[in-house]
């Protein structure tokens, strides 16, 4: 056989492959990424993380003119939503910064296709291009970072229009009257706030007896509830979605309790399926070489993301892990590294989470939940918004900063947040549990006078002290 002609041929231009191919370009690798949609920066920048904050963004903006102006001393006129210019503004936001990567690939001499592309053997992929006709290239590692589709309900057909997933749900042309959510997840409760402060009455539905997913610490979980509520949005959680069926100009949907009950049927004129999301491998021809998936379809990978191929690696929503864009980048940058270098590092450990709601809600490391199933001792240190001076004059003082703390070491277990600006204040907390800070660390580290991150180094002093303010 001929010899492979690539360093490396990266299957998706998602967050893990356009890092990976910006990366290897960096390293001097000779470098092809191949990209069906037609644009860069896969669900992240498309359909995901970046158009849901600009939604998120500017319907918060709107709901604050509408709703929380005149005690500030400001009294506004009429208000009118223009939604087609909120979706041009997040267009606008899309598409700035997937050109921006085409420029960055032409910055660092990587190769672009737009095209599917499909194993043809274990160092060759064909592709198939946008514009038609066909091509094949061969690589010496080849990164399949295909990402991740979502996951469907069965019998409510997805047509973006009545029965919607988060891509409609970043879309519509108008405001539902009544909009109702399957899963009280990360997407379905941002989701939720947009369509909520956009005037829908909303109701969210989630078979568990928390929302924000199993993942977020409990106590956590029930004040964003709560926050949440008062906002306007209605919640059934412990709710199971048995099945469900399009009227003339709706939907229904029959519910019941999940640990059994009486049914329930619920009509709404848009229900958002936010279920989760699974793996995408399809097409790729995997079955063809050997490369197996799991049981949920992830694609099997070691610690270094080779597939029993070892040329072959995976890295981002196709495999394990959080389905992330900041996870698939850490990824993208250390299987890049494995293969120039021989080490990469990722700390699975640290990897921060964040729900855009108003007020945010973030967290790094272990939960309480986490922490008492597991029998680790821990001590909590928690310090509210309401006496933080920036919180109060910015008049948003809802929320708190909570820590986990090793009682013996004092070593950072966990952080979580409530409140304006949780996700850039976690920023802090993951560095701290990156580098095995303790509690005392935190707290002997002067913070700026008056800011939100104040509550942080607060938070810290109860932690292992007493904090100053409260
Ligand atoms: C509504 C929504 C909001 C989100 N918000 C956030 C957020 O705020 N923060 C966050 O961290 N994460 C967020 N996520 C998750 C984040 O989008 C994903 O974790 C991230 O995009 C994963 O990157 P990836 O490169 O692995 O996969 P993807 O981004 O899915 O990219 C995979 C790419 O591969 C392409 N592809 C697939 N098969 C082929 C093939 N055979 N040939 C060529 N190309 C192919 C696809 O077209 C796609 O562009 C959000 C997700 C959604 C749906
Ligand atoms: N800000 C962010 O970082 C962000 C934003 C959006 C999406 N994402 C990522 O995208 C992925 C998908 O998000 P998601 O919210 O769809 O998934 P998810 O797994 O976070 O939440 C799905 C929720 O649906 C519930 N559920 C499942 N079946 C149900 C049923 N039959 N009836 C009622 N509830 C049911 C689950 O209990 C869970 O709480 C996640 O991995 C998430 O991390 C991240």
């Amino acid at each position: 056989a001929t010899e492979a002609d690539r360093d490396l041929v990266i299957i998706g231009g998602g967050v893990a492959g356009y890092v990976a191919a910006i990366k290897a370009g960096q390293e001097g690798m000779k470098v092809t990424c191949i990209e069906k949609r037609g644009t860069l920066g896969g669900t992240c920048l498309n359909v995901g993380c970046i158009p849901s904050k600009s939604l998120l963004n500017n319907s918060h903006l709107y709901h604050t003119i509408l709703h929380d102006t005149k005690h500030r001393g400001i009294e506004v006129g009429d208000v009118k939503l223009n939604l087609g210019q909120l979706m041009k503004a997040k267009e606008q936001s899309v598409s700035g910064l997937t050109k921006g990567i085409e420029f960055l690939f032409k910055k660092n001499g990587v190769e672009y296709l737009k095209g599917t592309g499909s194993f043809e053997d274990p160092h060759t992929v064909k592709v198939e291009l946008n514009d038609g006709g066909e091509t094949r290239v061969t690589g010496k590692n080849i990164l399949i970072a295909t990402g991740s589709e979502v996951t469907p309900f069965p019998g409510l057909e997805i047509d973006e229009k009545t029965i919607i997933s988060s891509t409609g749900a970043l879309s519509l042309d108008h405001v539902p009257k009544k909009f109702l959510v399957i899963g009280g997840g990360i997407i379905g409760l941002e989701m939720a706030s947009v369509w909520s402060r956009l005037g829908s009455e909303v109701t969210v539905v989630e078979y568990l007896d928390q929302i924000g997913g199993p993942g977020m610490d409990t106590e956590i979980s029930k004040n964003i509830q709560k926050i949440l509520k008062k906002q306007g949005i209605n919640f059934k959680t412990g709710t199971k979605v048995l099945n469900g069926e399009k009227t003339g100009d709706g939907v229904k949907i029959n519910v019941e309790a999940a640990k059994g009950g009486k049914p329930e049927t619920l009509e709404a004129d848009v229900v958002l399926v936010a279920i989760g999301r699974r793996p995408y491998t399809k097409g790729l021809g995997l079955e063809k070489i050997g490369i197996e998936l799991d049981e949920r379809g992830r694609v099997i990978i070691d610690q270094e993301y080779r597939t029993k191929i070892p040329h072959i690696r995976c890295v981002g929503d196709a495999t394990f892990g959080p389905m992330l864009a900041h996870k698939a980048e850490e990824e993208a940058v250390a299987v890049v590294e494995y293969i120039k270098k021989g080490y990469g590092h990722v700390n699975y450990g640290c990897i921060p989470a964040v729900m855009y709601t108003f007020p945010e809600v973030a967290w790094v490391g272990q939960s309480e939940q986490d922490l008492k199933k597991a029998g680790i001792p821990y001590r909590v240190g928690t310090f509210p918004f309401s006496a933080n001076s920036r919180a109060k004059t910015n008049l948003d003082t809802e929320g708190f900063v909570k820590m986990l703390a090793d009682p013996e070491t004092d070593r950072l277990l966990g952080i979580h947040i409530i409140g304006p600006n949780a996700g850039e204040m976690i920023a802090e907390g993951t560095l701290a549990l990156e580098y095995g800070a303790s509690s005392e660390d935190i707290a002997r580290t002067c913070h700026a006078h008056p800011t939100l991150a104040e509550a942080f180094k607060e938070a810290a002093m109860a932690t292992y002290s007493k904090a100053i303010h409260f």
